[in-house]
């Protein structure tokens, strides 16, 4: 049986985009929308997107043929009006060649490309566009979210940024060719656990050439920061789940800077990195085409009448009904006497723990520097602070510059064994800890050990003292995000979690409610 052939329209925002695609892409065309002056704005790029369809529709189908065997669109998540512009022309299609419906998300249609292209099985995803920036990784039928940004896109960061300089949009590309010509210029690097934030980023940046820094030295140094932080988390959901490939998607991914970084964090950690070239990187018809062909063998049509598009539809809302395997997580290789996480390698081979931050090269050597510095004394102070508060944590021996000697426990890692008496005794520790006035910065089940009937906590390299409920919120978000990604249970877990912080903690049910405003300022629009 000759295989499916599905016609694919992308429309979500700046892209009116077409594809066929068989057993591999038969013809794309695009018309772009470049917006006369400022940012994208919603409406005119719908009126674009209507006045340019059936021409770049009828040009794939005049080199496609007639015979086609679904319609493919994407449903969500984007720009409402010119979601329903492209759904619109979609519709029509399908009717008029009778033929079945697939409404594909816009973003797992990003992933699905470029595991098509780099035919990687099984990576973690750097999802990095306009409006999303995401770290994504497979897992029992869905793409679980392992950190994403808190606020905007990292490419709307960098095109809100070139447009305060009267830059044309998109910026993205403007600044990677600035930032060739400018050398590091110290930015605030914002990690959250797993997630990340960019507005800050973007308001010292335009900050900094307020004050008079050189254009090219402040886009590199936005690019240095934005991108560190990007690979930083892309290789902690590496060393959590032990996934070991790594591809990049989405119109960020363009950038070659950043390409660079996460072959260099790849290579460094045995991982395989690859990413798809340009014209499958920024929104395209090719990869909603592709997404949907795999789609309609799996059987995932929809009826025209349910086909409403969902400007707000994230990735991990899809059921991925065309992967039959259930994903990697946790995979051995590590060996017992030596643990390497993402920033530091631990050696247990003495009587002591002894944890040495390792030196990234895909960061420039200043801020790899002081990123160390400051981590190797933040997790110092923090776990000494803990255990004066009572909280169960490691004892400090010493401390050097990038070198912590301390405790050995001997417990069982949470991520292995997690249970609802597990996940009380959790939240009873984090309890003791926030009271303590710390928070911990990436709480997850990785770094809580098991021992002697009480959770402990290790890996202090992203705490801070402090006191106030939002930093306490986002303590929460990222342990239930791990619970989510990482557990079949993750309700119960959190609801046990939860029973026991407010056992050991008094502001426990603010802190509790602020994680939920969180969660929900991470979705999109
Ligand atoms: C929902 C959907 O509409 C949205 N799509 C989107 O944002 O378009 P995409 O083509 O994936 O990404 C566009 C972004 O990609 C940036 N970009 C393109 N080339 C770049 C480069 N060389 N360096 C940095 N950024 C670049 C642009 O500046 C722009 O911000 C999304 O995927 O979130
Ligand atoms: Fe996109």
């Amino acid at each position: 049986m000759p295989e499916a052939r599905v016609l694919g329209i992308e429309g979500t925002a700046w892209n009116f985009s077409a594809a066929v695609f068989d057993e591999d892409l038969v013809c794309l065309e695009s018309s772009p929308y470049v917006p006369p002056h400022g940012g994208i704005h919603p409406r005119e790029a719908a009126q674009h997107h209507a006045a340019v369809a059936a021409d770049v529709i009828g040009k794939v189908l005049e080199k496609a043929g007639p015979e086609i065997d679904a319609v493919a669109f994407s449903i969500g998540p984007g720009l409402g009006p010119s979601l329903r512009t492209a759904a619109t022309a979609a519709r029509s299609l399908a009717l008029k060649f009778g033929v079945p419906l697939i409404g594909v998300n816009h973003c797992v249609a990003h992933v699905e490309i470029g595991r098509w292209y780099t035919k990687f099985a099984d990576p973690i995803v750097l999802y990095a566009s306009g409006a999303n920036t995401q770290v994504l990784g497979f897992l029992n039928g869905r793409y679980r979210i392992f950190g994403e940004t808190l606020d905007i896109g990292l490419g709307n960061a960098l095109d809100k940024f070139a447009r305060s300089h009267d830059l044309p949009h998109p910026g993205g590309p403007i600044i990677e060719e600035m930032a060739k010509k400018g050398s590091y210029l110290p930015l605030p690097y914002t990690v959250k656990g797993m997630d990340l934030a960019f507005s800050g980023l973007m308001s010292a940046a335009k900050e900094a050439t307020a004050r008079g820094e050189s254009m090219e030295d402040v886009c590199c140094g936005f690019q240095e920061t934005a991108f560190a932080m990007c690979v930083e988390v892309t290789e902690r959901a590496l060393a959590h789940t032990g996934k070991d490939e790594v591809i990049l998607v989405g119109g960020v991914g363009a950038n070659s800077r950043l390409q660079e970084m996460l072959k260099i964090m790849c290579e460094e950690r045995g991982a395989r990195f690859m990413a798809p070239p340009r014209v499958y990187m920024g929104d395209n018809g090719a990869m909603i085409a592709y997404t949907g062909k795999i789609m309609l063998e799996a059987g995932s049509t929809i009826a025209v009448a349910d086909s409403m598009v969902n400007p707000g539809f994230r990735s991990d809302q899809v059921e991925v009904t065309w992967r039959s395997d259930a994903g990697k997580l946790f995979a051995p290789g590590q060996s017992e006497t030596a643990e390497r996480g993402a920033e530091a390698a631990v050696d247990l081979t003495g009587v002591d723990a002894v944890k040495t931050r390792l030196p990234k090269g895909y960061r420039v050597p200043k801020l790899d520097a002081a990123l160390i510095t400051e981590r190797t004394r933040a997790e110092a102070r923090c776990i000494a602070a803990a255990r004066r508060g009572g909280v169960p944590v490691p004892v400090i021996r010493d401390v050097t510059e990038r070198t912590i000697v301390m405790e050995k426990l001997h417990g069982d890692v949470l991520k292995y064994v997690i249970s609802d008496a597990y996940a009380y005794a959790a939240g009873v520790t984090v309890g003791k800890l926030h009271k303590t006035g710390i928070v911990h910065g990436d709480l997850t089940t990785s770094n809580m050990i098991w021992q002697n009937g009480r959770v402990y906590l290790i890996d202090f390299g992203l705490a801070q003292m402090a006191d106030e409920i939002e930093p306490r919120g986002v303590d929460l978000h990222v342990l239930f995000q791990t619970l989510e990604s990482t557990t079949a249970s993750p309700a119960s877990l959190k609801q046990a979690f939860c029973d026991g912080y407010r056992s050991a903690f008094a502001g426990a049910d603010a802190v509790i409610e602020r994680e939920v405003e969180i969660e929900l300022r991470g979705r999109y629009l």
